[in-house]
């Protein structure tokens, strides 16, 4: 399989680089132009596709940052530097990174239709300095001269390919980088991007810096292709069409980008020869994107679903081996041995040094090391609300504690104050290191992981690349069989988006404890697993801390998990600690009794 990759790929850029060269050699003059547009807009979709497509931020000024790399190449011409398109074409791009860089910064504090309003509003302002200003050398009549090599279109269109596969490769290698996983991560939830320890700031403006270089190269490609640029080449309403083109097509993917580019070409020229005024290919974009909008995947997200498919429905047994299990028993079947393996009882990385031989299934056991967790006058206000006043609590090293509590009493925001997303008074230590005036990323990397209530797993990644973009590090396949087939039953391979939320509940809970931090934070894990998953993760929960080294903090509801899992409770109510202790003693308190009217705790 690892040869075989390589060699598909392979086989598929030079599949394609032949019918580049063959669609060069044998159009038409004219359809070579058109190919030519086509594959330009293709490398300004693709900038899309990394901002929007991926990081899923609105971005209306893609046009302005292609202006930019325009009007430095025309200033590079003007001044003669020498290197021709070979070096203003990467130089336009970098000209645009700055500008990606400050009209990122509104985008660490703004979402959706905010940004997507500051985003036109600075491609209008682009467009009227440069509507004032005039592109370099216009006036002059010096047309942007192309290099021997490139003077003939064949040859431009040539090259324009080769910068569009460059670009797609770039992309290829960003995207299975830890850099790539945290796009798609904030496109579904800054919060839990930010909870795998991932800086959201940086990431932000990380996808608006390498947007702009690539919009900048198509700036250039355009300079080259039309000789002289005006600014009405970059009027910020196709920035607009663009950004509809990009969703339509889904622009995150190469093909995606080069479907949408030869779209919006074929479409602008059959309307024109039908004498159809141009205004009618916004309608059919707009279209388009309400359409992939809808569905929840452009065309080449589809495309990639079917094809998946139907490979998966026609590969034998043997095939399935090879290319890796699918279904929940497959993956039973296969990584089972694993799991048994790595279930074995073994020393942990943080109590190593904890005297004596592991027994089979030995308890817990707390206070073996410093407190992992040490929680001290915790105040969570909501304006009037005090939703947690002054709470003290501490997980000993090598513990499961339970975290209870009635609706309302205060546990998530409790949570949300202890990892760093809510602003809170008190102080919180984690392996004796205060971290309060951390960051919630930050608190990640110091040891603090949480995980959330609703599902926040990034559905365009695949299980592995979840994973390693949560542990930070790379997985070997005893980590993989700690968590598939025993805990999530879920292939390596398989993509998060045709999981059900139980199984993705399961591989976030599996995340957060594979990046071995000091103390794992569990937000309702159990909610909407069914009984055997549940009592699954009770006994997969209680071995956590002796195989891996990690505390466990376990906010439930589902009680019967709080005593499977864990040899202390403390229960909230009204945003205060009402009880802590081993689960017999807590749960037969009077106060906790009537916090929870009774019934369940009685039983
Ligand atoms: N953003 C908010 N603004 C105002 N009040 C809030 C906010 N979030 C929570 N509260 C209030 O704070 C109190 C504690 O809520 P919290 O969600 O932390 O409790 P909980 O124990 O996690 O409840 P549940 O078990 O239902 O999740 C409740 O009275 C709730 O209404």
């Amino acid at each position: 399989m690892r040869l075989a990759e390589p060699f598909r790929v392979a086989v598929v850029w030079a599949a394609l680089a032949l019918l580049a060269y063959g669609l060069a050699a044998l159009l038409p003059a004219y359809w070579v132009f058109l190919a030519m547009s086509a594959v330009i807009s293709g490398v300004l979709l693709q900038s899309l596709g990394v901002v929007a497509g991926q990081a899923g931020m609105v971005s209306l000024c893609q046009m302005a940052f292609a202006a930019i790399g325009a009007w430095t190449t025309a200033q590079l011409n003007v001044w003669g530097v020498p290197g021709g398109l070979w070096l203003w074409t990467p130089l336009a791009g970098l000209a645009a990174v700055p500008l990606g860089l400050l009209i990122g910064l509104p985008a660490l504090r703004l979402r959706g239709v905010h940004l997507a309003i500051v985003t036109l509003g600075f491609a209008a302002t682009v467009d009227v300095v440069l509507a004032a200003t005039s592109f370099p050398g216009v006036n002059q009549g010096l047309a942007v001269g192309r290099p021997a090599g490139l003077a003939a279109d064949r040859q431009y269109f040539l090259f324009c390919v080769g910068v569009f596969a460059l670009v797609a490769v770039m992309l290829g290698r960003v995207r299975r980088s830890r850099l790539g996983a945290a796009w798609r991560a904030l496109r579904e939830s800054e919060r839990a991007t930010a909870a795998a320890g991932t800086g959201v700031p940086g990431a932000k403006l990380s996808a608006f810096a390498v947007s702009a270089f690539i919009a900048g190269l198509s700036g250039a490609l355009l300079a080259g292709q039309l000789a002289m640029v005006v600014s009405r080449n970059f009027d910020p309403g196709q920035s607009l069409v663009a950004y509809a083109v990009a969703v339509f097509a889904g622009a995150q993917y190469a093909e995606g980008a080069l479907i949408g580019g030869a779209l919006g070409v074929a479409v602008a020229e059959v309307l024109r020869r039908l004498g159809i005024p141009q205004q009618w290919a916004n309608v059919v974009f707009a279209a388009g994107a309400i359409q992939a909008l809808t569905q929840g995947s452009g065309m080449s997200e589809s495309l990639r679903t079917v094809l998946r498919r139907a490979w998966g429905s026609r590969t034998s047994e043997a095939l399935r081996r090879v290319w890796g299990p699918r279904t929940s028993e497959a993956v039973r079947r296969a990584w089972g041995p694993r799991m048994s393996e790595a279930l074995r009882p073994r020393p942990s990385r943080r109590t190593a040094s904890a005297p004596g031989p592991a027994a089979p299934n030995p308890p817990n056991l707390p206070g073996t090391g410093p407190e992992a967790l040490i929680v001290r006058g915790v105040c969570v206000r909501y304006g009037r609300v005090v939703a947690v006043d002054g709470v003290d609590l501490t997980v000993p090293a090598g513990a499961v504690a339970g975290l209870v509590g009635p609706n309302g009493a205060g546990k998530s925001s409790l949570v949300d104050a202890i990892t760093g997303f809510t602003a809170a008074r008190g102080s919180v230590a984690v392996n004796g290191e205060p971290v309060d005036r951390l960051p919630a990323h930050r608190r990640a990397r110091a040891g603090l992981r949480r995980t959330f209530q609703q599902d926040r797993v990034p559905a365009g990644l695949s299980v592995r690349e979840y994973l390693r973009f949560v542990a930070r590090r790379p997985l070997t396949d005893a980590d993989l069989g700690e968590v598939l087939g025993g805990l999530a039953a879920a292939g390596p391979g398989d993509p998060i988006a045709e999981l059900d939320v139980g199984t993705r509940r399961l591989l976030e809970v599996a995340g957060a404890v594979l990046a071995g931090p000091a103390v794992a934070v569990l937000d309702e894990p159990a909610a909407g697993l069914g009984h055997a998953e549940t009592e699954l993760l009770g006994a997969w929960l209680r071995s956590v801390p002796r195989r891996l080294g990690v505390a466990v903090l376990l906010i439930e509801h589902d009680l019967d998990l709080v005593r499977a899992a864990c040899e202390q409770v403390t229960v909230l109510d009204f945003g205060r600690v009402i009880a802590a202790g081993p689960p017999a003693e807590v749960f037969a308190d009077p106060r906790v009794l009537r916090a929870y009217l009774g019934e369940e705790v009685a039983a």
